[in-house]
């Protein structure tokens, strides 16, 4: 019998993760998810053909728990696992904030936990998730997690000190090549371009831009440097990109996400 594998909290990113586990090979057979409203709980039986069960059902029959809730929700669905699950099954939390110290201290002495940090693209199985192991959690239960997440993208380990650091670049990231997709698409409509032509401009040249800074393997600097010609056009606009800071807005951005994801952790404990 294959391994069982439960996400809890199916929203946005345990959909996405139910989804891409699917496209992966898993049977539906293998896989269950638990949410809070019924609408909910039909459209995702109906989309993916999977069991969803309460919170109890899932902890006492699955292998592995995937706890996908918001981290503000987390203590109370701890509370209502914990009397079911054992050391023998394998939790991994997405959860951004929350350690792996705190959903040990909540559960049956010795339950491997694995924390993860994923992103949107996951939809696209390009996501980039870094794991990282609790107290309990072996090299086996690595593994079992890295089979989860490799088929929705990269996967890397880091030491769960560096968690709040890679939630603020690239658990929160796309939204800031979004948010920049956005500026440069209302730029391109103040220089005259129709919306729409603006928006295929943009978004093709993040696609192109982003392939070549993965496939050539080369430093952005470089990439950067082979568009700027002399006292041509890119040149003058990154002086503006300087003039107005935008490099020490991104310091300071990931600044104040790293720090979020640090209160999220310690407002729960
Ligand atoms: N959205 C994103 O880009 C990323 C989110 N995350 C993390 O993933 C987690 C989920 O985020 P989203 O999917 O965006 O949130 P979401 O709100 O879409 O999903 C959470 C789901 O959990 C359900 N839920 C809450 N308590 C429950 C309970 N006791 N039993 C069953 N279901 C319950 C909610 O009804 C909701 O459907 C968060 O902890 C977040 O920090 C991590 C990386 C990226
Ligand atoms: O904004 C958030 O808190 C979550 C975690 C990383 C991305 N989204």
């Amino acid at each position: 019998m294959s391994q069982r594998i439960a996400v809890i909290g199916a929203g946005k990113m345990g959909e996405a993760l139910l989804s891409g586990m699917l496209r992966a090979g898993k049977q539906p057979g293998d896989l269950m998810a638990t949410v809070r409203r019924a609408e909910r709980a039909k459209l995702l039986r109906e989309r993916y053909g999977i069991e969803i069960v309460t919170n109890a059902e899932a902890a006492k029959s699955a292998d592995t728990l995937i706890l996908a809730v918001k981290p503000q929700d987390m203590e109370v669905l701890l509370d209502e696992l914990s009397p079911y699950v054992s050391a023998n099954q394998l939790i991994v939390s997405v959860a951004a904030g929350i350690t792996t110290g705190f959903i040990e201290r909540r559960l049956t002495e010795g339950v491997p936990v694995v924390r993860v940090m994923s992103n949107t693209p996951v939809l696209v199985d390009e996501a980039m998730s870094a794991i990282s192991p609790g107290a309990h959690a072996a090299e086996e239960h690595l593994r079992r997690t890295e089979e989860i997440f490799k088929p929705v993208g990269k996967t890397i380990r880091v030491p769960e000190s560096q968690q709040d650091a890679v939630t603020a670049l690239s658990g929160s990231g796309p939204a800031y090549f979004y948010y920049l997709v956005e500026a440069m698409t209302d730029a391109g409509l103040l220089l005259g371009l129709p919306r729409a032509v603006a928006h295929e401009l943009v978004v093709q040249t993040a696609i192109g831009a982003a392939v070549m800074m993965r496939d050539s393997g080369e430093h952005p600097v470089i990439l950067r440097e082979a568009v700027t010609s002399p006292a041509g056009t890119t040149a003058v606009a990154v002086k503006e990109l300087e003039n107005h800071s935008v490099r020490a807005a991104l310091i300071a951005a990931l600044e104040a996400a790293r720090n979020r994801s640090r209160e999220l952790a310690s407002g729960h404990e």
